[in-house]
């Protein structure tokens, strides 16, 4: 029978209501692992007990250290990770970027906690320990299971605070296929994103990762250069820019963001904007100047799966290296859009 780890680490699929009101995760909390036929055995680790928006990059780094060990059992099918919804994707995308084992990491949670009278946790924990076994699962690479669709985890975004269903693909695709795609059939799910490609994965973190400083600076009407010139003078080690719309910045904020890359700082650019990929076209601030600027265009991802890219690149190399890293890796991991509008 195929034995399966779930790692355990707070969010709300673990929450209790708290005597002073509100809900926190119990300390003492331990998932139970629901009972799935033909699964022979769910080995159940506590990794941390946080929700997931109070997570640190120590964290995420020992919840992808947890999945490799567990991983290094070769009994074990595949690793289920139950974590909290609202940063789910930023420890799934760590995970995608250094997955290099055929078996799945299966990222899952939920939008209701247990003393909910209908919670979604044990359906979505039994749908993806049902998932971590499969066989078409294999090769796929690190997944997101929750609400009946499984998803791969680079380019998955929380796209709603309270659906059942809150998980999406960043870049639009093809008809949801009831089933699975192309890629992978588990009965009862419906498989969003499939078929993928998968890049050759990165170096792990270490913990040189855990104090990486990479803020984001988020473009808006009258959006001036302060903020950045701020964060590069306190010594961030890259940045995110959250633009608008295919990836665009007022004027005044791409100007700080030459003055930003002319001091070798690497810069990525995500978008405010939910869905759809991210393209150079504009100038007077838009993607076009960034672009030719020197700043790198993650297109594919949402800002915080962006920003964890950007962090693990930066710590794994020398400051004279990261933005000619950051190119060569941005080249594999995030498709760039040609640029038509
Ligand atoms: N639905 C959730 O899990 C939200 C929770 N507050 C978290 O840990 O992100």
């Amino acid at each position: 029978m195929r034995r399966v780890v779930l790692l355990t680490t707070g969010g709300t699929i673990a929450s209790r209501l708290l005597p002073q009101g509100g809900y926190g995760v119990a300390t003492s909390s331990s998932l139970a692992a629901p009972v799935v036929d033909d699964i022979g055995h769910v080995d159940v680790r506590s990794v941390t007990h946080r929700n997931s928006f109070d997570m640190t990059h120590r964290d995420i780094r020992q919840i992808t250290e947890s999945a490799a060990d567990a991983l290094s059992s070769p009994d074990v099918a595949g690793v289920v990770v139950a974590h909290g919804t609202d940063t789910l994707a930023e420890t799934a995308a760590l995970q995608a970027l250094i997955h290099a084992d055929r078996r799945p990491v299966v990222v899952t949670g939920a939008q209701r906690p247990p003393d909910h009278a209908e919670p979604d946790g044990p359906r979505n924990l039994a749908d993806a320990i049902r998932v971590a076994a499969h066989p078409s699962a294999q090769g796929l690479g690190p997944l997101v299971v929750f609400g009946k669709r499984v998803l791969p985890a680079w380019g998955t975004t929380k796209a709603h605070t309270a659906s059942l269903s809150a998980f999406l693909r960043v870049l639009d695709e093809p008809a949801a296929s009831h089933g699975g795609g192309r890629d992978l059939s588990v009965p009862g799910l419906v498989s969003l994103g499939f078929p993928i490609r998968r890049p050759d994965p990165l170096p792990a973190p270490t913990p040189v990762f855990d104090h990486m400083s990479v803020p984001v600076v988020t473009s808006h009407v009258g959006a001036d250069g302060q903020l950045l010139d701020l964060v590069v003078a306190a010594g961030a080690d890259a940045v995110l820019i959250v633009g608008t719309g295919l990836g665009n910045v007022t004027t005044p904020l791409a100007r700080a963001v030459e003055r930003a890359v002319a001091r070798g700082l690497p810069i990525g650019v995500s978008s405010r904007t939910l869905q759809g990929p991210l393209a150079p076209i504009y100038r007077n601030g838009g993607g076009r100047d960034l672009v030719d600027a020197g700043a790198v265009l993650l297109t594919g991802v949402d800002p915080g799966q962006a920003r964890i890219f950007l962090a693990l690149v930066a710590s794994l190399n020398d400051h004279d290296s990261r933005l000619s890293e950051l190119r060569r890796y941005a080249s594999r991991w995030c498709a760039q859009d040609p640029g038509s509008p």
